[in-house]
């Protein structure tokens, strides 16, 4: 049997004077790598597309993290320019097929800005500059270095007990990275929180009574899953979803 299919929607990027639809090396690799799971990267064109017919056809969602944010309007909110980059195309596209993915009982896994399109498409709200709200740390990434600097293992997540990442991490704390200046602010109905920072910060959710795998993380679990045991055992437990679900969709 070939390996699973999970689709990955894009980034609507700007370069060579022209629109991109793209979706980063390090998430799809780490699907590949150590999911087991090949991409089909889904166009940033919304409601353009049959969402269904392209879900029909894949074995689990990966919602990728972004440096654009969602837009506020989505979340009852006036968007200012401070709220930005926006990506409005990627908007239109992740909310309604996480929404299905649900519906349809396909695995889930939200990274970073996906955590936040998940809350935001569940009826939740965010916070733009969580690291200016009293009591909060700073959550963005470091000022300066390479990539792997910047995405440099350094924050404790408490995970709580008898969570669904407790099942595959343990309860407790984990170090994991961070590079976020948009939280989860209004959990979703339908979310449990699932590890939050020392700050009360919200790092991770899940969704209750979900039919299959449904998890949101706050960190990058893609950037370091080859190497450090956290990241890598939850891209292992998302790929065990995403190859239970290819056998029940190409059952006879
Ligand atoms: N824009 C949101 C989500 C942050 C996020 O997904 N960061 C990853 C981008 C890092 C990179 O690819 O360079 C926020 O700021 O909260």
């Amino acid at each position: 049997m070939s390996k699973p299919i999970i689709a990955v929607p894009a980034d609507t990027r700007f370069f060579q004077n022209t629109t991109w639809h793209a979706a980063q090396q390090q998430y799809i690799g780490a699907a590949l790598d150590v999911a087991g799971a090949m991409s089909f990267i889904i166009p940033a064109l919304g409601d353009a597309q049959d969402i269904d017919a392209m879900l029909d056809r894949v074995d689990g969602v990966m919602i990728t993290g972004s440096r654009s944010n969602v837009s506020p309007a989505l979340y009852g909110k006036t968007p200012e320019e401070r709220d930005g980059p926006f990506d409005p195309g990627r908007d239109a596209t992740t909310l309604p097929m996480i929404r299905r993915a649900i519906e349809r009982g396909l695995p889930l896994l939200c990274i970073c800005r996906g955590i936040q399109e998940l809350n935001v498409a569940l009826g939740g709200t965010l916070v733009s500059e969580v690291q200016e709200l009293d009591g909060r740390i700073d959550h963005r990434q470091p000022p300066e270095g390479d990539r792997d600097a910047l995405f440099v293992i350094r924050q404790p997540v408490h995970i709580g007990e008898g969570s669904c990442l407790a099942g595959i991490l343990g309860a407790g704390e984990v170090q994991v990275n961070s590079l976020h200046r948009q939280a989860i602010s209004d959990v979703a109905p339908g979310l449990a929180v699932e590890a939050i920072a020392p700050d009360g910060t919200v790092e991770a959710v899940s969704v209750i009574d979900a039919k299959n795998f449904a998890v949101g993380v706050q960190w990058h679990p893609e950037y370091w899953a080859r190497t450090d045991d956290t990241s890598r055992k939850l891209f292992e437990a998302f790929g065990e979803a995403v190859r239970a679900s290819q056998a029940a969709r190409t059952a006879p």
